[in-house]
């Protein structure tokens, strides 16, 4: 059975330099957990820490609300942003190396390299030495690498950086069939399109602080413009003159428009009504990048 992963107020400073100032979030069990943030704003450093291979200066790392002891975190599964493999042995070879160093019986650690390098695509590839592989494949058998003990919590450290689409789409599906068993998953990327895609909850973090964290939809909604989006069939240019309303965009038809506290989005419907058909009206949702860009700032 998995459990939550929760970070309780983790600081941790280098020299005089606070680099995490009260890390507070959770990571679920079943839900894939984005974590991002720009160069040198302390995700490596939080993992590293959530992984034990880096103290925290205060604050507590709790896996179902107990302290993490060296047996829990055998039942992590990491993927660092130094890749650990050796690039002359070949990737079977250590993977079931380090299945075996997890505790994984000789025949448990067999099936699941054979299993995990097929579903990574690697099945042809298993007795070639890193050296000789794609840098996406490579990737790929890092990614395995995490996964080979069967983890509780996944922690991967920009797993999707230097993959082609199809490459991540096939490491997505994975991660999905871990969630779906109930693990928990816990990623670092700087590709905000891609994590908004992915992702079931968000952890935001800039200058070693949490700005934002949640669920993906939640999020959406709290940080929601009352930002509208109209097409009618004459001209929107209408719509400048209308009290409580900003057009942020206008193309003849098509406008987007931001209304002031309090303005009924309805009345601008009805008053766009009384004008003519109107073919599209709809309230905006924010990007990923546009929330990023609003609690960073
Ligand atoms: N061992 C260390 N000694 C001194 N400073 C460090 C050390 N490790 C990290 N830092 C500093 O801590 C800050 C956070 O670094 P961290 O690697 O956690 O950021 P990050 O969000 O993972 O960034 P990136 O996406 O570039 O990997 C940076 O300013 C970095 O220079």
């Amino acid at each position: 059975m998995t459990s939550l992963l929760h970070l309780e107020a983790v600081n941790r400073d280098f020299g005089d330099r606070r680099v995490l100032r009260d890390v507070t979030f959770d990571v679920a069990p079943g839900r894939l957990t984005g974590f991002v943030g720009a160069n040198g704003a302390g995700k490596t450093t939080t993992m590293r820490i959530i992984l034990g291979a880096l103290a925290a200066d205060s604050g507590t790392v709790t896996w179902g609300g107990a302290p993490l002891t060296r047996d829990v975190r055998r039942r992590f599964g990491y993927m660092p942003e130094e890749r650990g493999l050796y690039p002359k042995m070949s990737v079977r070879e250590q993977l079931v190396y380090l299945g075996r160093l997890h505790g994984l019986g000789a025949d448990a650690v067999a099936s699941n390299v054979d299993a995990l390098l097929t579903r990574l695509g690697l099945g042809e590839r298993a007795d070639d030495t890193l050296e000789k592989l794609s840098l996406g494949n490579q990737q790929r058998a890092q990614i395995a690498a995490a996964l080979v003990h069967e983890p509780d919590l996944l922690v991967l450290d920009e797993p999707f950086s230097g993959l082609d689409p199809l490459a991540v789409d096939t490491v997505l599906t994975v991660l999905r069939e871990y969630t779906e068993r109930g693990v928990a998953v816990l990623f670092s990327s700087h590709q905000l399109e891609l994590v908004e895609r992915l992702c079931d909850d968000l952890v935001i973090i800039a200058d070693g602080v949490v700005r934002a964290a949640g669920g993906r939809e939640r999020l959406r909604q709290t940080y929601a413009l009352p930002r509208y989006e109209i097409r009618v069939d004459g001209d929107a240019g209408w719509l400048r003159d209308q009290p409580g309303v900003t057009v942020v965009d206008l193309d003849g038809a098509h406008a987007v428009f931001d209304l002031a506290d309090g303005v009924d989005d309805q009345s601008v419907l009805r008053a766009a009504l009384d004008r003519g058909p109107v073919r599209a009206f709809r309230p905006l949702t924010p990007s990923l990048a546009e929330i990023f860009r609003e609690v960073t700032r």
